[in-house]
């Protein structure tokens, strides 16, 4: 007998056609924890408004990222899978899922079933928790479960945001280019909603009140993403020997009217350019796999606004993805964390 283990990213669209774009959005931002609004304020956003042009615009976007193989951020997780299906042997019955579209979880958790595991590891592949992703996660393996007669052992890994190995994945990526040629070096996380940061601080005293409030984890943010995300760019220019006034930390993505995490990687960038920055070096320790939002949205998008305002070159550094030590830090959780 097997133990289970389940991998889940985001997940990404089946093609970069408007129909498959308008289906993945749909899915994705209908969720209640991604658009946490009442059910018939977000289905008229969301279906009304945010799907219908949204879509067509991402869908061109896509199409710009697309591989032979398919999207960046599947492949990547695919490779990564199989990789860890090979270090951890017989012993394990690892599966794939993503969180939106497909494989679904709803048929990886079929299929660890069928394999009569003895228990499951979820392990949702963002680094930093957040309830938009990776509570988002858990929800759903616990809802498929809850329908089970029997439920086996589940772990669940809520965050790694300072695994020595993921850490190290990203400086020996960074290393490669030398930070200290560069004029500044940013860290540019997926952005959240600030109604996100202030719903996870149980203390309701803590989060955006306290100055410097993202600064350590405490008890009152050991959950909060944005200090999560401080204390990984703070892990990794420690690392890279980085010095504070040569960095800057970020949130990029913004959706919609609403005020999201500050400060924002397009404002961040026009910023520097105009201050006469040339180069820079990026680095989005949000994503384990590189995806839309590093390929285009920092690569191409910012390169082309940092470029318009006297900027020399914007340079991605390229995201775990299937790398040797991704696969180790892996092993390591499951062999360590899990049954
Ligand atoms: C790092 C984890 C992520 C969190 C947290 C997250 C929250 C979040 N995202 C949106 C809206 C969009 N995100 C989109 C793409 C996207 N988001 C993540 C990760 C997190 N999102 C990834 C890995 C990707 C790329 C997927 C790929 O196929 O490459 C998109 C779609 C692209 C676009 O149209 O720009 C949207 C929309 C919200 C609203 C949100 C939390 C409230
Ligand atoms: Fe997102
Ligand atoms: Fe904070």
């Amino acid at each position: 007998m097997k133990k289970g283990v389940l991998l889940v990213n985001l997940g990404t669209p089946d093609s970069p056609e408007t129909k498959d774009v308008r289906r993945y959005l749909d899915e994705f931002l209908m969720d209640e924890r991604v658009i946490d609004i009442n059910a018939v304020s977000r289905a008229l956003l969301i279906k009304g408004i945010i799907v219908p042009f949204r879509g067509p615009k991402s869908a061109k976007s896509y199409k710009e990222i697309w591989t032979e193989e398919g999207s960046p951020l599947m492949v990547y997780t695919v490779k990564a899978t199989e990789a860890l299906k090979q270090r951890l042997g017989d012993e394990y019955h690892v599966e794939m899922a993503m969180r939106y579209q497909n494989p679904s979880i709803q048929s990886a958790m079929d299929k660890l079933r069928a394999a009569q595991v003895t228990s499951i590891q979820v392990i949702p592949l963002f680094p930093q928790y957040a309830s938009a992703s990776t509570g988002s996660v858990h929800q759903k393996v616990m809802e498929i479960v809850s329908k089970w007669q029997t439920i086996p052992s589940i772990s669940f890994i809520n965050s790694f945001y300072d695994n020595e190995l993921v850490i190290d994945g990203f400086v020996q990526n960074g290393a490669k280019y030398n930070p200290a040629e560069y004029d500044h070096v940013l860290f540019s996380f997926h952005g959240l909603p600030q109604r996100h940061m202030l719903k996870a601080d149980e203390t309701k005293q803590h989060c955006l009140k306290v100055a410097n409030c993202c600064d350590t984890i405490t008890g009152a943010n050991r959950f909060c993403y944005s200090a999560q995300c401080h204390a990984t760019a703070r892990l990794i220019a420690e690392k890279l020997n980085i010095p504070k006034e040569k960095y800057t930390l970020t949130f990029q993505s913004r959706l919609g009217r609403d005020p999201w995490m500050q400060p924002y990687t397009s404002e961040v960038v026009a910023e520097l350019a105009k201050k006469g920055v040339k180069r820079m070096l990026v680095f989005c320790p949000a994503f384990v796999a590189d995806c839309l939002e590093t390929i285009f949205e920092v690569a191409v998008e910012y390169n082309e606004e940092f470029q318009a305002l006297g900027g020399e070159h914007i340079q991605l550094v390229e995201s775990l993805n299937d790398s040797p030590i991704w696969v180790d830090a892996l092993e390591k959780m499951v062999r360590e964390e899990g049954f």
